[in-house]
């Protein structure tokens, strides 16, 4: 590690749980391995995602994700939320902007506790998704699975909103143990970036219930991005209107796919867990909690 003793915050957006490490001041850079040993629920902080706040010369702070497995990947809603309404605090600000890999966000805290983070625009492109091979209607592409029960799941809707995403829609989310194949379907040869792999269920034209398998951190309580391309992939294949109640087993997430511009608005809250430092003593790491 190129670092020897830093301070985290742990946060979750709706149970999807982040260690949040600040290098703006203190300038450090993690390899996939030392992002993993953060993320091991056994030995490290434990959490779905590490976040790595950097100085940005185009918004407030540039945002760096890294999954469990050490991936660093373009977008992550629930982390959105969570470090707009950190650096709002910082700044004394309601809005903020944040950068990630995948542009720049516009975050915004309201009195209630909530917080609205702008996710862009969709795209549905099969080379933006990206997919292997051509697929021409993203709505629904060709790729049909048998599961080890021998029922088939096929046709997902699929969309990049910063990341890749494939929706499975079933009539009954539970009926699925997403566990036991969530894996093999990230890995799938149609995603040459892998994939979260998401089942849908549609409750009514303005709710959906969803659970997810993320790429590079497997079953989550909530996936803020999953979020989004469920609901604008709803509202592509007229399942849904395109404002959306997505309830996640962590809780819900509101989505609105703005008519006049397709940008997507993500609002859901942010809870702060405990705070602590991380040291590196002989090339192991050892995490003392604070608060
Ligand atoms: N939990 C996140 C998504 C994190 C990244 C994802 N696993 C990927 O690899 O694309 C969210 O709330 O969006």
């Amino acid at each position: 590690m190129a670092f020897s003793h830093i301070s985290f915050k742990k946060m979750n957006g709706l149970g999807n749980d982040f260690a949040v490490l600040d290098a703006r001041a203190n300038d450090f850079q993690l390899t996939a391995d030392e992002a993993s040993a953060i993320a091991n629920r056994e030995t490290g902080v434990g959490c779905d995602q590490v976040i790595v706040l950097e100085p940005s010369s185009r918004a407030d702070v540039f945002m760096r994700i890294l999954n469990a497995d050490g991936s660093e990947v373009g977008a992550c809603g629930n982390a959105s939320r969570c470090v707009g309404a950190l650096v709002a605090a910082e700044l004394g600000r309601e809005r903020v902007t944040i950068e990630t890999a995948a542009g720049v966000l516009d975050a915004r805290i309201s009195g209630d506790g909530l917080v609205t983070v702008d996710m862009g625009v969709p795209r549905f492109g099969w080379r933006d998704i990206p997919l292997a091979k051509e697929e021409p209607d993203t709505r629904a592409i060709s790729l049909a699975i048998t599961l080890p029960d021998g029922r088939v799941l096929e046709g997902p809707s699929v969309a990049n909103v910063g990341n890749p995403h494939a929706i499975f829609w079933v009539a009954d989310v539970d009926a699925y143990d997403l566990a036991t194949f969530g894996g093999a379907l990230e890995y799938d040869p149609i995603f040459p970036e892998r994939a979260n792999i998401s089942l849908a269920e549609v409750i009514d034209d303005q709710t959906v219930k969803l659970r997810v398998w993320e790429r590079g951190a497997g079953i989550t309580q909530a996936c803020g991005t999953a979020a989004c391309a469920t609901a604008v992939s709803a509202a592509r294949t007229g399942r849904t209107g395109r404002s959306v109640e997505i309830r996640l087993p962590g809780g819900v997430i509101g989505i609105e796919w703005r008519a006049d511009d397709d940008h997507i608005l993500m609002t859901g809250p942010v809870a702060h867990e405990f705070e602590g430092t991380l040291t590196l003593s002989g090339g192991s790491l050892t995490v003392a909690r604070e608060s």
